[in-house]
């Protein structure tokens, strides 16, 4: 059986994961940070990809390469858009990622990659532009369980973005862009890399903050980021092993 694979762009997205499945540290996985469990029958690699899309697809390359998947999870904390009815220390569960800032600046606005008409995934039949649709049957089992479990949680679209929005006017840019829930900087990398391995990935995010004027005391990362982490000891913990 091939592992389930978790990814977060920092220790502490993923630290009470480690301690929870009595994870291992093992060396010679390129410049990764990487820890190996058998949690509850689940064979667990977790994974410190650093921050961004370049960090995150180099690192997803290398653990798809290394180890195969099962499953891919990507977690760590999120921005809230405004009006998703989310708020901080939510939970928020992609049915999709969009890469929301590849594209074009023209003199009429911002368009996406397929003003471009290069895709960044052509195989399978798919032609993939920003938007990468994910597994929706594994996300909204994921949300159903998180509700069952009295998360406050909602699934729904996903933006990446290399320029956090530090600001609403910024956000709202975005959505007027791509319909989101919860922008992060990673997850869209995720799933690119993803399609051609057929792996499934579920990303479940906490929030951090809204998605507005840039206001760090309104901000909790640690509870954001230990409410992704406890439901995700739940969630595999009761995982089918046949994902
Ligand atoms: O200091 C800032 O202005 C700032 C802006 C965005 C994120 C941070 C972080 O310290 C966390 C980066 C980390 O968390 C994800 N994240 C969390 N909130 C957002 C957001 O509103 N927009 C985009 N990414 C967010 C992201 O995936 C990074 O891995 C500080």
């Amino acid at each position: 059986m091939k592992p389930v694979i978790v990814t977060a762009s920092t220790t502490l997205e993923l630290s009470e994961l480690i301690a929870g499945t009595s994870a291992i540290a093992v060396t010679g996985v390129g410049h990764l940070r990487v820890y190996r469990a058998s949690y509850r029958g689940v064979e667990l690699v977790i994974a410190v990809t650093g921050i961004g899309k370049v960090n995150a697809a180099a690192a997803t390359t290398l653990l798809l390469e290394r180890f195969g998947a099962e499953l891919l999870i990507n977690t760590g904390c999120g921005g809230a858009f405004p009006g998703c009815g989310l708020g901080v220390g939510d939970l928020a569960i992609a049915q999709s990622e969009t890469l929301a800032d590849e594209g074009v600046q023209t003199p009429d606005g911002w368009r996406g990659l397929e003003l471009i008409g290069i895709p960044v995934f052509q195989g399978d039949g798919k032609r993939i532009f920003n938007t990468v649709p994910l597994d929706l049957d594994l996300a909204r089992g994921a949300e159903a369980h998180a509700r069952e479990l009295g998360y406050a949680v909602a699934g729904g679209p996903f933006l990446t973005v290399s320029t956090c929005s530090g600001s609403a006017l910024q956000g709202q840019e975005l959505l007027r862009r791509f319909p989101g829930v919860c922008e992060n900087m990673e997850g869209g990398a995720v799933a690119q890399v993803a399609l051609p391995y057929a792996v499934p990935l579920l990303e479940v995010r906490g929030i951090s903050n809204l998605v507005e004027d840039r206001d760090l005391a309104r901000w909790d990362l640690k509870l954001a980021v230990s409410q992704a982490q406890k439901f995700l000891l739940d969630y595999l913990e009761h995982l089918p092993l046949s994902v």
